[in-house]
């Protein structure tokens, strides 16, 4: 069957996701134990947004960083495109959150450092994400957030019309001069949702929220929100140079990355460089693959170079990823 390829290198497990045309289903990897997340999607189920698919995979292959999960592999077959991508065993942010109500200060600003970091670097990269929010902010073993786009959103960071009602669920991230179907710049756009999403951090609920859309968009346009007694003077000005409703008054990404607030507690800035870029191979997991499959070093280091996105890759990031953390991963001698 279509699952043949992807059966024979990672055992598929319960769907942890689903959303407009794709499921994600839990997953090990045979060779080496790891869990990874697997993206299904049907081709002719995605149509016309099969280019969008192929957008997201360019997408990932150049935003490899620590806060962004990554993609391992992709698996492609007549009817199906699969996905390999880094997973979170910490689950959503957004159950986080609920789970504790809300977030001292003190780890509202760890998290949302991290957010900055990725952000900042597909922003540097010339992406917009456009679909800021908990639900695609998930949590790593040593509880540090990765970003993810579940959705397709993200795109260059030109202004593309986006017609929420088509694209995303809630539209309560969303920037003002977005859900006013203005044209808008996505970086600006994600600088409002970014506010969002420290309030939310914050305080556990949304500034602008209703259970009917309309009354939503009207509380958005007119940036009005509660700021609850338990929010620091810090806290609050900075939420108002996100939450600017006129995004030429907004707060920059340059000047978010050395606000006070944001380096409050912490010794430097905010670092978005990539710790992991694919020009600067790990020699380590190297070596260790070289081993592994019974090449030089300088053979496996031409062969994982050239980034083919084949179970070569796939073993090459869940290396690294370990490497990363601190702990090593075997691989097993080859049966
Ligand atoms: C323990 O319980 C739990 C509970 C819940 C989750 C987990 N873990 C867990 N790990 C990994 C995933 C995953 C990662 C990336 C992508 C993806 O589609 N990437 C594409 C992508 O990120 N592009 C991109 C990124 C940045 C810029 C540009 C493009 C898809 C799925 C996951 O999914 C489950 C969904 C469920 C619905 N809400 C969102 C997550 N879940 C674990």
């Amino acid at each position: 069957s279509e699952y043949d390829v992807i059966r024979s290198r990672y055992h598929l497990k319960e769907t942890i996701g689903s959303g407009g045309f794709a499921k994600v289903k839990l997953a090990t990897h045979l060779a080496s134990g790891e869990k990874v997340a697997v993206k299904i999607m049907d081709k002719r189920a995605l149509g016309d947004d099969l280019p969008r698919v192929k957008t997201e995979i360019t997408a990932m292959k150049e935003l490899v960083h620590q806060h962004i999960c990554t993609l391992y592999e992709v698996v492609e077959t007549k009817h199906k495109i699969f996905m390999v991508i880094e997973y979170c065993p910490g689950g959503e942010l957004f159950d986080y959150i609920v789970a504790k109500d809300r977030l001292k200060e003190s780890e509202a600003r760890k998290f949302f450092r991290q957010i900055l970091s990725a952000v900042a670097y597909i922003h540097h990269k010339g992406y917009a994400h456009r679909d800021l929010k908990p639900e695609n902010l998930l949590l790593d073993d040593d509880q540090n957030l990765k970003l993810i786009d579940f959705g397709l959103a993200a795109r260059p960071k030109g202004g593309m019309e986006q017609h929420l009602d088509t694209c995303c669920g809630s539209p309560a991230y969303a920037a003002p001069e977005l859900v006013s179907g203005k044209q808008y710049r996505g970086a600006e756009a994600d600088i409002w949702s970014m506010g969002v999403l420290l309030y939310a951090l914050l305080c556990g609920f949304l500034p602008f929220d209703d259970d009917h859309v309309a009354t939503l968009y009207k509380k958005i346009l007119k940036g009005e929100y509660e700021e609850p007694r338990w929010l620091s003077d810090g806290s609050c000005d900075l939420l108002k140079q996100m939450l600017q409703i006129n995004p030429k008054k907004r707060i920059s990404m340059e000047e978010l990355l050395i606000h006070p607030w944001v380096k409050k507690g912490h010794s430097g800035t905010v670092h978005w460089n990539s710790k992991c870029e694919k020009n600067n191979l790990n020699t380590e997991c190297i070596a260790e693959m070289a081993e592994y499959y019974g090449k030089t070093k300088d053979d496996m280091m031409t062969i994982v170079t050239q980034w083919h996105y084949d179970e070569i890759t796939a073993v090459y990031f869940l290396l690294l990823n370990n490497f990363v953390r601190g702990c090593r991963l075997k691989l097993p001698p080859r049966s």
